[in-house]
């Protein structure tokens, strides 16, 4: 690691440390948000924000591709509490058949990529971007293998660590600091990797997959679910470039790359493209953005309800409310606010994205390793 590297590393674990306290954990969603320090909060909207000025010319987007990863360990450390409020522990959208519950269409989804990826007991298992662990957990459970989740941000690692103990998963979980463009495992590692809507956060794909093809054994497996704007996306219309960039802004993404860059990356990195389905491109009675709608009748059981409320556009007129309210008489920390109308921008932009089909956060691509 070089020394720069090394100084963002301690950097970003100190301001760990003064975000959020030695607690990490026994707090989750907006308590874990009040009992934050509030002048480091500021810094971390700050520090996420400074680049989003609305610009999308090609120098405002060089600046963000530059700051890639202090920009996303800012916009998870902000985000992550307001994320397993709203959400759940697994930072991911999925399908839903029709009378499915939330958590149960969430698991499946993790299910069928590990299904694809092929991950068997005994299997050692990479998790490129690990969120707080949610997906992992699950899936180790679900075929018994050995799992490591590679995460740069400092908050989400203390909070997987926390949870693969308190479920008692902690002997097949590891949850490891690192950037995903620059991976210190030794080369041919790991039997197979995943990655769930993690890898969009990379300034190039070419990079994120390349690590990935280095740490993989020669035969072994990638699958990834990859947001990517879809063939239908025209990036000179201006409606549709409002669109990517709404959810460049509200989810923390320097540059939200066309199905084609992808496929593209990973077969100029030497990966044999077994798979490339676009998941959402289907007819499903139940839409994937269904919960960040305001439309009721997509709720498929009475205990989604609390989590649909949350999610829902009057839910999150609520929660934005109610923030600015307890930022004003100071008992959240500044900037939370901010943060929840950069999430409301996400919302907007992703239902937008996903009811016109110009983007979806579930292309699957599962691509082999030679074995020479
Ligand atoms: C950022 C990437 C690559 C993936 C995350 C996908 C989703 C889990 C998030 C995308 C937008 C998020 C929002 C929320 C939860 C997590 C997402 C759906 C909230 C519902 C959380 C509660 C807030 O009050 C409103 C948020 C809107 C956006
Ligand atoms: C939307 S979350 C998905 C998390 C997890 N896969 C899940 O489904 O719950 C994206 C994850 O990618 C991680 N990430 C983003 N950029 C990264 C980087 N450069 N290196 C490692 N992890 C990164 C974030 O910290 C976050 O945990």
């Amino acid at each position: 690691m070089s020394n720069t590297e090394q100084e963002l590393r301690q950097r970003q674990a100190q301001f760990t440390k003064e975000l959020h306290g030695d607690d990490i954990g026994s707090k989750t969603g907006l308590s874990a948000l009040l009992s934050k320090n509030k002048n480091a909060q500021q810094e971390a909207v700050n520090k996420y924000l400074r680049h989003w000025d609305g610009k999308t010319d090609q120098d405002a987007e060089q600046r963000r591709l530059d700051d890639y990863n202090e920009a996303t360990h800012s916009y998870y450390n902000v985000v992550t509490d307001f994320y397993e409020y709203g959400w759940g522990s697994s930072f991911h959208f999925s399908r839903f058949y029709p009378g499915e519950n939330f958590k149960a269409s969430v698991a499946r989804h993790e299910h069928y990529l590990a299904y694809m990826a092929g991950i068997q007991k005994g299997d050692l298992v990479l998790d490129v971007g690990c969120g707080v662990g949610g997906p992992a957990r699950e899936i180790a459970r679900f075929t018994g293998a050995s799992i490591v989740g590679l995460n740069n941000n400092d908050y989400q690692i203390a909070k997987a660590k926390h949870y693969a103990r308190k479920y008692k998963l902690a002997d097949q979980l590891e949850f490891v600091k690192g950037d995903f463009m620059n991976m210190e495992f030794p080369e041919n590692t790991f039997d197979k990797v995943y990655a769930i809507e993690a890898t969009c956060h990379a300034p190039k794909l070419e990079g994120v997959y390349e690590q990935i093809y280095k740490v993989l054994k020669p035969g072994g497996t990638f699958a990834v679910y990859e947001w990517v704007m879809t063939a239908n996306y025209d990036e000179n219309n201006p409606e549709h470039r409002k669109i990517a960039y709404e959810i460049e802004v509200g989810d923390g993404i320097p540059k939200m790359y066309s199905v084609d860059v992808a496929r593209d990356a990973l077969q100029k990195v030497g990966f044999d493209v077994l798979v490339g389905r676009d998941l959402a491109d289907n007819d499903d009675d139940v839409p994937w953005y269904y919960p960040l709608t305001g439309e009721w009748k997509y709720v498929q059981t009475l205990g989604d309800l609390a989590t649909f409320f949350r999610t829902s556009f009057i839910g999150r007129k609520v929660t934005t409310t109610m923030v600015s309210l307890m930022e004003r008489v100071g008992i959240a920390p500044q900037g939370s606010r901010d943060v929840t109308l950069a999430l409301e921008e996400a919302a907007v932009g992703l239902v937008a994205g996903g009811k016109q089909k110009l983007f979806t956060p579930m292309m699957l691509f599962v691509a082999k390793k030679p074995e020479n």
